[in-house]
Formats: structure tokens, C-alpha cells, sequence
């Protein structure tokens, strides 16, 4: 993996071939042939992406997009394969987008593999993979130093975007799904999100784009966007991916040390305690939150709970437990409920969910 900053790292790569040649000598005496790989065509243009997606809608097939920003995992193809459920053609776009990355956050550090992420949309049929070198016009991303330098001197509101002179400046904000739990904590997360959606849903113009559950208040941010802006997209949420010891498969796991990974553990164990006692009729959500709070510390977490307050440094973990359609934060559970809980382990940032229908 590489540390070079992400936007240097993301060099273009020569078009794939589609063809892979395979000496069949290695199996019989006879000549070589040529076996054809549903290898996805790499587009890093809009205007080529719209004409694509225009020409294969024109024909009377239907699109479906899954956004990323690449290091692809098990999650990921399971988007994927949703998508594959629900569309003829899929599109899976790859690019970190540094309007939804506050200075304070780890831009400078999310991972990439590129090639590998290829080889794997490769396997999982992928029709296209959209990676734009950049989205917006006349922008520069700010180079920062990292985590720990950001988090001094930064100001509420900005983004890993330049702003001012012909920069971007149009912003989409679901004002209060955006507020509270990720936004509490990433202050431009959600309005860079929506943003960005909004623009690949624009240039890629699919008829349904595939979501993770993992992600929950994105995907709520999104449909919500959707519905009030009448985008012509239906919006699917998909199941949450875990390794097999129960840890949410993310991009960002790959920081984690082996210890950091063990301790990382208690996330979902402290998830799966609580919908226990809430099918067991503990119904009091500071009850339940006091479970996954010492849950979490006696994995060796440091809990410093954070309600509707920055306390940037000190944030370790924060959780909520909220209504499944608005968000609004519930004290007895009496209707379908989703528990969202984000702990730092050392300088990652983890998220992960359990519904509780
Ligand atoms: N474990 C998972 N299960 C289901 N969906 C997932 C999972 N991980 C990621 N996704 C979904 O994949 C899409 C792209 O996410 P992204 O590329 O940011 O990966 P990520 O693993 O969530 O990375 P990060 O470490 O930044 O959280 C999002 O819709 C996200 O919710
Ligand atoms: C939806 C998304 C691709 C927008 O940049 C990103 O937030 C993600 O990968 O979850
Ligand atoms: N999957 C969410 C992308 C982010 O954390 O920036």
C-alpha cells in the first residue's frame, strides 16, 4: 500500500485489454487461443460516462451504479451483487472525494489498490468502472500533514476542498438527517456526500444505485436527497458485510493493528448484547447504551460518549440509538430502531449498526 497522499497516488492505468491470452500448450499441444474476460472498461472522462450510460439506455437496458472510493472488500461485492439482482449494466465508480473530508480527517491516508480493485471487478462482472481523476472544476485538494497536525488549527465547515476564485461552491445539505451521530463528528461528511452523489448520479444517470447499510445514515442522507430533489434513481440499501469474527468489513480496517483489530471486536459483540436484551424486553436505551459502553471498555476501549457535542480529540466512541427512517433519537424502544455506534481505535475511525426491527 502506498503513503503517498491519495490524490498522487491515482495514476491513470492503460486500458485493459478484454482479452487474456492463455497458451493452451500448457495443457495440450495445441496453439494458443484467445478466452474473452468480462473485463470492465475503464472510463475517466464524465462526458464519456454520460454518452456510455446514455447509449446503453437507449437501447432499452437499465444501469445500476455503486459508488466507492476503491480498496474494494467482500462489502463492496456484495453491492455488487445486489446491483447485478436489479440491472442489466453495472457501473461501480472509484474515487475518494475530498469534499466530504474534513483537514482533521485521513484523506492523506485512505488506502488504494488500484490494480487489485480492478482484478476483482474483473471477477465480479463488472461492465464499467468510472474513476475520475476529478470531479469538481478548478479545484485543488489542501495537502495536510495528517490526523494529529489537522486537528489543531482547524475550522468548523471546511472541507479538504479549496474554496474561493472559480472553485467549487454548490453544496447539496439534508439539513437534519445530516445533523447528529457521523455528523456530529464529521462536520462536512454528509454535505460532501450528497454532493458528490449527486454528481455521479448526474453524469452516470443510473436507474438504481447500491448503498451498504454499514454506512447507515449515508444511506438515509441519500434516499432522503432522492426523494426531495425528484432524482429519477431508485436508492437500495444493502446488508452489512462482517468478517468472520463479526468485524464490519471497511477500507479503513487495514490501519487497524492486530491489537487494535482484537479490541475492535467489542463493536459488534457490544451490538449484537444489546438487540439481545432488547428481544429479551429491555426496552430503556440508556440502558442498552450502558451495556455497549462497558462492553466496549472492558474490550480496553477508552468510552468518552459525545451527544450532540464536538469534543474532537477526545472522541473515542459514540453511539445513538435511533428511529430506522428519520434518524430522531428514541429513550424506549417501541418502534423499528437502528443502534449506530463509532469508536476510534487509535487513529481509525470505525462505524457499524444492528437494526432491531
Ligand atoms: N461491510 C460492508 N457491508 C456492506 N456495505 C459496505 C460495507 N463496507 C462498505 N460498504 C458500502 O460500500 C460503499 C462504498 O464504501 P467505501 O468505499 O467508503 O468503503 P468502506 O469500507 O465503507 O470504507 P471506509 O473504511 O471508508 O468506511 C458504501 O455504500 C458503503 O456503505
Ligand atoms: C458514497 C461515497 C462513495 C461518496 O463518496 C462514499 O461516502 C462511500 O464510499 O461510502
Ligand atoms: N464509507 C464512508 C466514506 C468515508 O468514511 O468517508
Amino acid at each position: 500500500m502506498s503513503t503517498l497522499p491519495y490524490q498522487k497516488r491515482f495514476r491513470p492505468l492503460p486500458p485493459p485489454s478484454g482479452y487474456l491470452l492463455i497458451p493452451l500448450s500448457l495443457f495440450s499441444s495445441q496453439r494458443p487461443t484467445q478466452i474473452e474476460m468480462s473485463e470492465p472498461e475503464v472510463l475517466r472522462d464524465k462526458t464519456l460516462m454520460r454518452s456510455w450510460s446514455r447509449s446503453r439506455r437507449c437501447n432499452g437496458q437499465t444501469i445500476a451504479l455503486v459508488p466507492t472510493m476503491g480498496f474494494l472488500h467482500e462489502g463492496h461485492l456484495s453491492l455488487i451483487r445486489t446491483a447485478k439482482s436489479l440491472a442489466d449494466l453495472i457501473i461501480v465508480s472509484i474515487y475518494v472525494n475530498p469534499g466530504q473530508f474534513s483537514p482533521s480527517e485521513d484523506l492523506s491516508t485512505y488506502p488504494s489498490d488500484f490494480s487489485g480493485d480492478l482484478r476483482k471487478l474483473s471477477a465480479a462482472g463488472v461492465n464499467v468502472v468510472f474513476c475520475p481523476a476529478e470531479l469538481y472544476y478548478s479545484a485543488s485538494v489542501k495537502e495536510f500533514g495528517g490526523h494529529q497536525e489537522a486537528i489543531n488549527g482547524e475550522r468548523e465547515g471546511d472541507s479538504c476542498l479549496e474554496d474561493g476564485g472559480s472553485g467549487h461552491e454548490t453544496w447539496i445539505r439534508v439539513e437534519r438527517l445530516e445533523k447528529g451521530m457521523c455528523g456530529t463528528s464529521r462536520p462536512v461528511f454528509f454535505r460532501g456526500v450528497a454532493t458528490v452523489v449527486a454528481k455521479l448520479f448526474n453524469i452516470v444517470e443510473p436507474d438504481v444505485a447500491v448503498f451498504g447499510k454499514k454506512d447507515y445514515q449515508q444511506w438515509r442522507v441519500i434516499c432522503r436527497m432522492v426523494r426531495d430533489l425528484d432524482f429519477a434513481v431508485k436508492v437500495i440499501g444493502s446488508d452489512i458485510i462482517r468478517d468472520v469474527d463479526g468485524l464490519a468489513m471497511s477500507s479503513r480496517n487495514v490501519h487497524l493493528s492486530p491489537t487494535q483489530r482484537e479490541k475492535a471486536l467489542s463493536i459488534n459483540r457490544s451490538l449484537s448484547k444489546a438487540k439481545l436484551a432488547a428481544e429479551k424486553g429491555q426496552k430503556n436505551c440508556q440502558d442498552l447504551k450502558d451495556l455497549i459502553k462497558q462492553t466496549i471498555s472492558e474490550a480496553g476501549g477508552k468510552i468518552d460518549y459525545v451527544e450532540g457535542k464536538i469534543l474532537r480529540i477526545n472522541i473515542l466512541s459514540q453511539m445513538q440509538i435511533v428511529e430506522q427512517q428519520g434518524l430522531s433519537p428514541v429513550e424506549e424502544i417501541s418502534c423499528p430502531v437502528v443502534i449506530c455506534v463509532a469508536a476510534c481505535f487509535g487513529n481509525v475511525r470505525l462505524i457499524d449498526n444492528l437494526e432491531i426491527d
